[in-house]
């Protein structure tokens, strides 16, 4: 019996984290065993401790790269280990600048065909941001390709974060997303408050598996094969054996702070603003003055939010941007804490 796979895809912040919460806890509320890989493009491993913290689900992590590119050798080690905990369901958090397509493919090859089946690709959509990434992020032609590829290849598409948006604005992606996908099924939400039946159809805990309803693998089989034909057109040259990275001007970088120094809310947000040009995405644990509970600060687009953490380690912020001046950022990041 192979176990299932749920990819989880989209840009950075669209709520790819906040939907695996979701299928962790329905899981075991079904009394599903499920197995976690999420990978991080930062050496920290900010998501991997929230889910832990929320969930006590075992997380296998991939930090510091991308799976589908730069960590693709250490995809393999990962997943026997996941393997061998016989798992119900397996789900894969990318990061988000990651394309489905390569997760898929490697899936597909021998050695997994016989163990594991792709059961759902799914792609997250940041309402607030997506319909500006064309614009933004034209500098990195890869990555602007990378984007699509994860539209195109989704069997579910998650337009997420509807609440930060205009009707208008939702009709538009729509539209955006129909010219990359035809088939896919398009769900609207906030905080990636889906139901989930329809994903989780036919994965039963093992002793009581039934016989899948859907026929996942050969539907998703011809989408995938028309995301990779779409990529190749797109990006003729390399053969796919050369695979290059999804990305290339994006880099994260860990910030540390300085043992027992805070920063008040009021700067670190400032900070973000001076930054703007090239900030993707933040996120972290951070001390505040005044004796206050540690922080896990999340900004995503242009938006920052704040959450108590009971994160007991030193206090850090991942930065991940494009074309990032990594002496200057550092330089930056000392200058607030003098
Ligand atoms: N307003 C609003 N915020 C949301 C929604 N969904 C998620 N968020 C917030 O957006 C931030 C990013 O959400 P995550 O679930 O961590 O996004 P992600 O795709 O896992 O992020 P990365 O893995 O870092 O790329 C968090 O602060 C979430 O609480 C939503 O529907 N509306």
């Amino acid at each position: 019996m192979r176990i299932p796979v749920i990819v989880l895809g989209g840009f950075l912040g669209s709520g790819k984290t906040t939907l695996l919460l979701s299928l962790l806890k329905e899981s075991y509320a079904r009394g599903l065993q499920p197995g976690v890989l999420m990978n991080e493009l930062g050496k920290q491993d900010v998501d991997g401790y929230i889910l832990e913290e929320q969930t006590g689900a075992a997380v296998e992590k991939l930090l510091d790269g991308c799976v589908c590119c730069s960590r693709k050798e250490e995809l393999g080690a990962n997943l026997e280990l996941l393997i061998k905990r016989r798992p119900d369901v397996i789900y894969i958090e990318l990061t988000g600048v990651a394309d489905p397509v390569e997760i898929a493919q490697a899936l597909r090859e021998p050695c997994w065909e016989s163990r594991l089946s792709v059961h759902s690709l799914v792609t997250m959509v940041d309402a607030e941001n997506v319909l500006d990434y064309n614009s933004r992020l034209s500098a990195d032609k890869q990555l602007v390709r990378t984007l699509r590829s994860q539209l195109a290849a989704a069997n579910l598409i998650i337009v997420n974060k509807s609440d930060l948006v205009e009707q208008e604005t939702l009709w538009k992606i729509e539209k955006l997303i129909r010219k990359r996908n035809a088939a896919a099924d398009i769900e609207f939400t906030i905080f990636s408050r889906i139901g989930l039946n329809p994903l989780l159809d036919g994965i039963a805990p093992r002793e009581k598996q039934p016989l899948p309803k859907r026929a996942p693998a050969e539907f998703k089989g011809s989408l995938l094969k028309k995301a990779a034909a779409e990529q190749k057109k797109a990006e003729p040259g390399p053969a796919p054996a050369q695979h290059s990275d999804s990305f290339s001007q994006v880099g994260a970088v860990t910030l540390a702070f300085p043992q027992g120094k805070a920063l008040p809310k009021a700067v670190l947000e400032s900070f973000f603003r001076e930054w703007a040009d090239r900030l993707l995405r933040a996120k972290g644990h951070v001390r505040l003055p005044g004796g206050e509970p540690v922080q896990l600060v999340q900004h995503a687009g242009s938006r920052t939010t704040w959450e108590n953490s009971s994160y007991p380690g030193t206090p850090y912020l991942v930065f991940i941007g494009m074309n990032i001046d990594r002496e200057q950022l550092a330089e930056r990041w000392s200058a607030l804490f003098r």
